[in-house]
């Protein structure tokens, strides 16, 4: 039975109600207690079931709620904004000074890691939310803290928070990650995908519009807002309206947000289209990531098949080329032209493919893990189920090359090997800092 199923096809007939033997006043007093009892029943139980209700586990509550729950975590006063100016000082004359969102994340935390290196002034922000291990999440707040970068931890829908944080410092740039990723999670969790993705982008946009001098932005598109294009290599200049997930429609809504921000408000933004992104500090609801834990526990994996093409496959794009790409779009980020909310000028809006160019059918991927865990794999495959998967992705960078000079290379069993090393360092001994 279909769960329409489960709905009547017709309202209830029309009861027409009994005459009531009571005398008028009597009636009204019984029908009066009756309600007050029935309306505190109802309120009472909404309360009980409020209290009793776990949050979503992919949305913490922005930190304002955090402390309306009696979380003790919270910012501000002269301690934390002394963490927060440090953390954002120059040690290179040229530096930029970088509000990173979803730093904690793994995108975030290689790009915040390589941006402080080179001598810019970083600041980063994360919500620290339970879509995944959030120990993963502090240990690479630690490599963070180890780096000289100060973590606010926040939801970017928090407005005080992140006024506040613009109060303090002047950022030149915004490298904004913080997302709910997951293709294949949103039909879990939809709620989150609008919270993070549409919400919280909408939240940080209106506040970067008003700072002034206002920031130029970078942000994570997503390879997904291709959707169920077949024409390959997938251009920039290819149509982005057939997603198949709501992840990959909130990724495009975030294209449409950024344009609309850039017209009337004058900000310079830069839109990354990330191909799965893999690597040593990567994020375990990926398949490369929770194959290689099942591969070693000798549980089963399941490799989806489309009808026509075999394996599915995927432009599996290593991080560090990805980190070129992200600062590469920082550097050539042109200031944007508005201040005051009011443009000055036309401001500069781009989007780039950051892939590998070299499709792999996710087949491959499990051999090659194969081969470096030095254990054959459990298999089983299945058609691809309608989850929000797409079939293939496969990315033309000629525009990221000639505006960015992004040349990736790193060939996935390059990176894969890498990504093997940190995950037995890190899971099976105990990671050192040093490594970084
Ligand atoms: O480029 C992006 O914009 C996105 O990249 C990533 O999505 P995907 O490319 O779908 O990566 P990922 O889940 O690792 O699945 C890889 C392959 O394994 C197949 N797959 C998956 C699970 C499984 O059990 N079996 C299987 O065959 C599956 O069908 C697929 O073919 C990010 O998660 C997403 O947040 C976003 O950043």
């Amino acid at each position: 039975m279909s769960r329409l199923d489960n709905i009547p096809s017709t309202p209830g007939k029309y009861k027409p109600e009994k005459p009531l033997a009571a005398p008028y006043s009597l009636r009204l007093l019984i029908h009066s207690k009756l309600l007050s009892f029935w309306c505190s029943l109802f309120f009472a139980l909404i309360i009980f079931f409020f209290l009793l209700s776990p949050l979503p586990p992919s949305s913490s509550p922005p930190s304002s709620s955090r402390r309306f729950l009696g979380n003790t975590s919270s910012w501000g006063g002269p301690h934390w904004e002394k963490q927060v100016r440090k953390s954002t000082r120059l040690s290179s004359n040229s530096g930029l000074t970088v509000l990173v969102t979803g730093a904690a994340g793994f995108v975030g935390t290689h790009v915040s890691v390589a941006l402080k290196r080179r001598g810019d002034g970083v600041l980063v922000l994360d919500n620290f939310n339970h879509y995944y291990d959030v120990n993963l999440k502090r240990e690479r707040q630690r490599v963070l803290d180890h780096v000289g970068v100060f973590v606010v931890e926040g939801d970017i829908n928090d407005v005080a928070l992140v006024k506040k944080l613009f109060d303090v410092v002047y950022f030149s740039h915004v490298v904004h990650l913080a997302a709910q990723a997951g293709v294949r999670y949103a039909m879990q969790n939809p709620g989150s995908y609008v919270h993070s993705n549409i919400a919280g982008f909408v939240n940080l946009l209106e506040i970067c519009k008003s700072a002034n001098p206002q920031p130029a932005i970078v942000w994570a598109s997503s390879s997904s807002v291709y959707g169920l294009n077949s024409k390959v290599p997938y251009s920039e200049k290819d149509r982005t309206d057939r997603p198949a997930s709501l992840y990959a429609a909130t990724k495009k809504a975030g294209d449409e947000i950024a344009h609309i921000y850039n017209h009337i408000y004058g900000l310079s933004i830069t839109g990354l289209r990330f191909f799965t992104v893999y690597g040593p500090w990567g994020r375990p609801d990926m398949a490369y990531f929770f194959f290689t834990r099942y591969i070693l526990k000798g549980k089963t994996i399941t490799l989806f098949e489309s009808p026509d093409r075999g394996s599915v496959s995927r432009d599996f794009t290593y991080i560090d080329d990805v980190v070129k790409g992200c600062l590469a779009a920082l550097d050539t980020a042109k200031k944007s032209t508005g201040s005051g909310g009011k443009k000055k000028g036309v401001a500069q809006l781009r989007v780039f493919n950051l892939g590998n160019t070299t499709p792999v059918p996710v087949s491959s991927l499990v051999t090659l893990l194969e081969k470096l865990l030095k254990v054959n794999a459990k298999k089983k495959v299945l058609p691809l189920p309608r989850n929000g998967d797409v079939e293939f992705t496969h990315a033309n960078i000629s525009l990221a090359q000639k505006e960015l000079g992004y040349k990736p290379s790193t060939d996935l069993e390059t990176g894969l090997r890498k990504f093997v090393r940190w995950y037995s360092s890190f899971y099976l001994k105990k990671k050192k800092k040093s490594d970084w």
